[in-house]
């Protein structure tokens, strides 16, 4: 059932031909990376149903119309199945073979400054992230932690930045699959430079060609950041860019995962580079950006 959508009401008339040409309705790949488990289901005609978020529709009811629109899955509203409601989107690796998928979540900071707010005007101890947080690190927590067996949500998230690479390059990998069908989640610890060209080599398999495509398009995209009215005007946490190659020697990168990204209040606006401290609302994604560009520019060979 479809709620509301007028791109996809407007296909339809035209017949399922024109809807996504060349699309098949079955079967369809779809692989997660990571993420929360059960929120996804695959659609009809290459497209992907993400469990139902009212701010993400609304950023990419904005993106839809934003130069931007090239970089985002594509977005057909809201649609319900078992009495539970979707956002409808692009299902990206529709187009790919076999493909090897990574996701790199952006920015410095992976909290949104209300998040903080809440959790000094109501803290909320969570058991689940300080049992996450025991696991990787069982000295981490404070003695209080220890005594409470809990930690805020917000502290947790500060203490993955700095264990990974958000802190001092403002993205981190969340994980990657490759062809072959090896998933690598481990990079909770993935911080250095170093650490982070030997993850990325690993996907891109050393394959130069790959990492050439995945540069120009990821120079195109901060191009388009650099101008996009959307992003000036919207705080972008929590959100990843997918990469996927395939032997076809394909390359695309997207942006996903808008659930916490929020408009400003008028009329602030972000650069996305200047170094965040509470109340500006800095997010770092533009900052992490320019990092991963120098990083994957530097695995090529010297011409
Ligand atoms: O990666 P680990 O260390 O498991 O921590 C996860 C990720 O940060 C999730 O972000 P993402 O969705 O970007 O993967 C976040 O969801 P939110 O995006 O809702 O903040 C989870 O918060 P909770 O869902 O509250 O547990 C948090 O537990
Ligand atoms: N439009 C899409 N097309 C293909 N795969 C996607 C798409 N959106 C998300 N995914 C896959 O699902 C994973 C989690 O997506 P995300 O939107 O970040 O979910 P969550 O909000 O649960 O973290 C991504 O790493 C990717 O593997």
């Amino acid at each position: 059932m479809f709620y509301e959508n007028s791109a996809w009401k407007k296909h339809k008339s035209c017949g399922t031909s024109s809807l996504l040409p060349m699309t098949p309705k079955n079967p369809q790949q779809w692989l997660q990376v990571v993420g929360h488990a059960g929120s996804f289901h695959v659609g009809d005609y290459g497209t992907l149903l993400k469990r139902f978020c009212e701010g993400e529709r609304q950023c990419y009811l904005k993106l839809m119309e934003d130069t931007l629109r090239p970089f985002v899955p594509a977005y057909y509203g809201v649609v319900q199945r078992d009495e539970q409601d979707y956002n409808m989107m692009d299902n990206l690796l529709t187009h790919f073979n076999t493909p090897a998928i990574m996701d790199c979540k952006m920015g410095s900071r992976t909290y949104q400054e209300e998040e903080l707010l809440m959790a000094q005007e109501r803290p909320q101890p969570r058991k689940d992230m300080y049992e996450k947080m025991v696991t990787v690190d069982p000295e981490a927590p404070t003695d209080q932690e220890r005594a409470q067996q809990a930690v805020l949500k917000t502290r947790y998230m500060q203490w993955r930045e700095t264990l990974s690479s958000t802190a001092t390059l403002g993205f981190r990998i969340e994980g990657f699959r490759k062809a072959n069908e090896e998933c690598h989640t481990n990079f909770k610890r993935t911080k250095s430079r170093e650490q982070v060209t030997e993850a990325l080599g690993n996907f891109v398999e050393s394959n130069t060609h790959i990492v050439w495509g995945y540069l120009r398009r990821l120079k195109q995209l901060r191009q388009e950041l650099e101008t996009s009215n959307f992003f000036k005007t919207h705080e972008v946490v929590g959100s990843s860019l997918l990469f996927v190659h395939d032997w076809n020697g394909r390359t695309g990168i997207w942006m996903i995962d808008f659930g916490k990204t929020v408009a400003l209040p008028a009329p602030l606006t972000l650069d996305h580079r200047t170094p965040w401290v509470e109340g500006n609302r800095e997010d770092g994604y533009l900052w992490g950006l320019d990092n991963l560009i120098d990083i994957l520019a530097n695995m090529l060979p010297l011409t």
